[in-house]
């Protein structure tokens, strides 16, 4: 799948020293992690649910993409998953909510468990898969002719439930509010949802994904096709969002997955070997000390 670069997609050019909670960024300045800052301030519980794949490997026909993939996507955390084109991620992120099926001729091995359950499991039903799974996408989808508040309720219907008109409105202020859209739409709540800009979009599309109360959001490259601005106001709606739901996010900018991002998985596909996990570990580490010598030079814009 091609990917947009922008002015945000900079690689940093110096990576931090692997002791300190900074984050080296482009022009050499450096600015305190908040994800180091995000992990100082939690005390309280989280919620969202601890995801586990285990020895996930993945065709296209006989065309082998993945191998051997096991990861860990703990809840209250944000995992980013980094690496070349064409490596396996967007197929990893859809075989975590049962989208690779979708795919004519696609197959799988391995196991996904969400909070113990493993999704798929012949008696784990998909609508309940993806309820619990949420997915946000590269180019914002929202419903473009339907109304703001009604975009955020679409998959209400999905999951067959009802709500009343009441419990519509505080659902749709809540959810809203989570995405950092609330304030920029709230008299307007009845215009339609493809009126908006496309960062807010995009926050229309994190609320409507909040709306089926998800346990894990994925997101795949959700901000390439977003203007700086925007990018950063999706970024801080993920660092509000991570105690409550569980976030895996696919990215090709370095400067995101160390600002967003608590761990990272680095993913090759090279040398004749399908995708697979080359180094995976907390964001500090893989920026500022990988154990691998191609994740360095991956982090660090010498390759991919
Ligand atoms: N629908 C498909 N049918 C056949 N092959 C596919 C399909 N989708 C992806 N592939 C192949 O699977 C491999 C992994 O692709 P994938 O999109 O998962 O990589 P990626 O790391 O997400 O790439 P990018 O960063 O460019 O989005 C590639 O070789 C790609 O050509």
């Amino acid at each position: 799948m091609p990917h947009t670069v922008d002015a945000t997609t900079t690689i940093p050019a110096v990576p931090a020293p692997a002791t300190s909670t900074a984050v080296a960024v482009a022009d050499d300045t450096t600015v305190l992690s908040p994800v180091a800052a995000r992990r100082e301030e939690r005390s309280g519980p989280v919620s969202g649910a601890t995801m586990i794949a285990e020895g996930i490997s993945a065709w296209f026909g006989d065309h082998k993409v993945l191998e051997q993939v096991d990861i860990t996507m703990k809840a209250g955390e944000v995992t980013a998953l980094i690496g070349p084109s064409g490596c396996g991620k967007s197929t990893f992120l859809r075989i975590l909510n049962r989208m690779h099926e979708l795919v004519p001729g696609a197959s799988l091995a391995g196991s996904v468990r969400v909070g113990g359950i493993d999704i798929y499991d012949a008696g784990e039903r998909i609508t309940e898969t993806r309820r619990k799974i949420g997915m946000v996408f590269q180019k914002p989808n929202p419903f473009p002719t339907m109304s703001i508040a009604d975009n955020v309720t679409a998959g209400l219907k999905l999951i067959g439930r009802r709500v009343t008109r009441d419990e519509r409105d505080v659902l749709v202020e809540e959810c809203l509010t989570k995405a950092g859209l609330w304030r920029e739409v709230k008299d307007r709540l009845d215009s339609s949802g493809g009126a908006l800009s496309g960062g807010q979009q995009q926050r229309l599309c994190i609320a409507r994904s909040l709306a089926v109360r998800p346990e894990v959001l994925l997101m795949d490259e959700p901000c390439s096709a977003l203007d700086p601005t925007s990018t950063r106001r999706i970024e801080e709606t993920i660092d509000a969002l991570s105690s409550e739901v569980t976030i895996v996010i696919v990215t090709h900018n370095m400067q995101q997955a160390a600002r967003v991002s608590d761990r990272c998985a680095f993913f090759l596909a090279a040398e004749g070997r399908p995708g697979h996990i080359v180094e995976q570990g907390p964001t500090e580490q893989m920026f500022g000390n990988p154990s691998d010598p191609r994740t360095n030079d991956y982090v660090n814009g010498r390759f991919g």
